[in-house]
């Protein structure tokens, strides 16, 4: 087990290359469950949940091959085999393998997924997705038990806008009898990737990056090659960092139209950005000013990049309300910036910021993915040096991030803890 330090106040300059999309990995990679073929995805992202996903691929019989950034996926072999404890439970997106193995096999056994603990994250909307398609889903001991006869198109409306429920009703019904229709879809630009992917693979998806989803079901499903979307998430977190501290960055592998929400806020508070096709160019102010945000569906501000925000916000004069509308409890960052002498106060679903505050360096958790990343742009910034645990949960996300930091003229690195350490961390 690792902890890594940061020694604060070096200036980033250069450039960075974003890897593919986490968030779309996750969901890639489990609908190759669907096809009958190799599956060849380009760009995938050297993180853990990608391995983790790749291992339970192979658990239920598939070949898979990683060669650099590209992996071929042979799913001829694979079987229903029930998946309700184990590496599941490691990862949020584990869910996939309902929709995907429902689609194919009409029946599958997933435990309950894991991930980041953000608050509660039910999966309601996808139970209620697979059921209007025909499934009967139990849960038993803590698995949810999946069967259908047969699976047909139905509409569906979901109660609340989800990209996981979306994308898993996408899957269960790629291969249903007729027609679906998913009303009150969620229309981030990963859902848009995998009906993509679902689409070389022979699916009929029309209407994916809106919030009405119309497929219609076809018979069989077959091998394709695919190149996952840039990470809007790891670019939006480097772009956060240029401009808390970035001299002149260039963040190379972006759609800057994925990141306008965020764009438009740096501007409010005087960071100059220059736009170009694949490209963001960043340079920070020595005067920040602080503004206001709220975290909404696509293509509203992401919640994935809210936690992040908070920190560049403790260098920003004035005072900043934070308001997190998908996951109101996903703060666990703000005490840890509290002991980095961040003057932040967390009222219901808002977090309250008071700045410009010099933060400085401290041995601060992380306590899930955007969490780290939060202390990570904190520990840049802060005088001294400051020692993150939770690495854990850093590696589900971002790829070689010593390594692109480093690259950037930050002073980073990892080291093993000692036992002891490691004994008091898992207390
Ligand atoms: C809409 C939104 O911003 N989604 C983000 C959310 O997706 P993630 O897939 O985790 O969450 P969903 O989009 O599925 O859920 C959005 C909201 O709906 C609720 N919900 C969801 C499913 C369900 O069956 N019942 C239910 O009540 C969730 O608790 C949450 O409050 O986190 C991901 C990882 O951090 C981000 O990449 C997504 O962009
Ligand atoms: C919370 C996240 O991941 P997951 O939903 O996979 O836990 C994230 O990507 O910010």
């Amino acid at each position: 087990m690792q902890k890594l330090f940061v020694e604060g106040g070096k200036p980033l300059k250069g450039s960075v290359r974003i890897g593919g999309a986490k968030n779309s990995a996750v969901a890639l990679l489990p609908a190759t469950i669907l096809a009958d073929s190799e599956v060849v995805i380009e760009g995938l992202p050297d993180i853990s949940d990608v391995e983790t996903l790749s291992a339970l691929l192979e658990e239920i019989g598939g070949k898979v091959k990683r060669n650099g950034e590209s992996v071929h996926i042979n799913p001829a072999q694979m079987t229903a085999m029930p998946l309700p404890n184990g590496k599941v439970k490691k990862l949020r997106a584990s869910y996939y393998f309902m929709g995907a193995m429902l689609g194919r096999f009409k029946r599958a056994v997933i435990g309950l997924p894991g991930g980041c603990h953000l608050g509660p994250r039910p999966i309601d909307q996808h139970i209620k997705g697979f059921e209007a398609l025909g499934a009967t889903v139990t849960n038993e001991q803590g698995a949810i038990y999946l069967r259908a006869e047969k699976l047909v198109g139905a509409r569906i409306y979901l109660d609340v806008v989800s990209v996981g429920a979306t994308i898993n009703i996408m899957l269960a019904a790629v291969k249903a009898e007729g027609k679906t229709v998913i009303e009150n879809a969620a229309r981030e630009p990963e859902i848009i990737d995998v009906a993509t992917l679902l689409t070389s693979m022979g699916a009929n998806i029309k209407g994916a990056g809106t919030d009405v989803i119309r497929i219609e079901g076809v018979e069989k499903l077959s091998g394709c090659m695919h190149t996952i979307i840039p990470d809007r998430i790891e670019a939006g977190t480097y772009t956060i960092m240029a401009a808390a501290i970035g001299e002149d960055v260039l963040i190379d592998n972006v759609i800057p139209q994925h990141l306008e929400p965020l764009l438009a806020k740096l501007r409010e508070m005087g960071v100059e950005i220059e736009e170009g096709e694949e490209q963001l160019r960043i340079r920070s102010s020595s005067h920040l000013s602080a503004v206001d945000i709220k975290t909404l569906v696509h293509p509203g501000f992401p919640t994935d990049l809210q936690q992040p925000f908070t920190s560049l916000l403790t260098k920003a004069e004035g005072t900043a309300i934070v308001t997190d509308t998908i996951y109101s409890a996903r703060f666990k960052h703000i005490d840890e910036l509290r002991r980095m002498s961040a003057q932040i106060k967390v009222e219901g679903a808002s977090a309250i910021v008071t700045g410009p505050t010099k933060l400085q360096g401290a041995k601060v958790r992380a306590s899930d993915l955007r969490a780290g990343a939060a202390l990570i742009i904190a520990g840049l910034i802060a005088d001294g040096i400051t020692e993150i645990t939770g690495l854990e949960h850093i590696d589900r996300g971002y790829e070689c991030l010593t390594d692109k930091l480093s690259n950037l003229g930050a002073v980073i690195w990892r080291e093993e803890m000692s036992e002891q350490e490691i004994e008091q961390f898992q207390s």
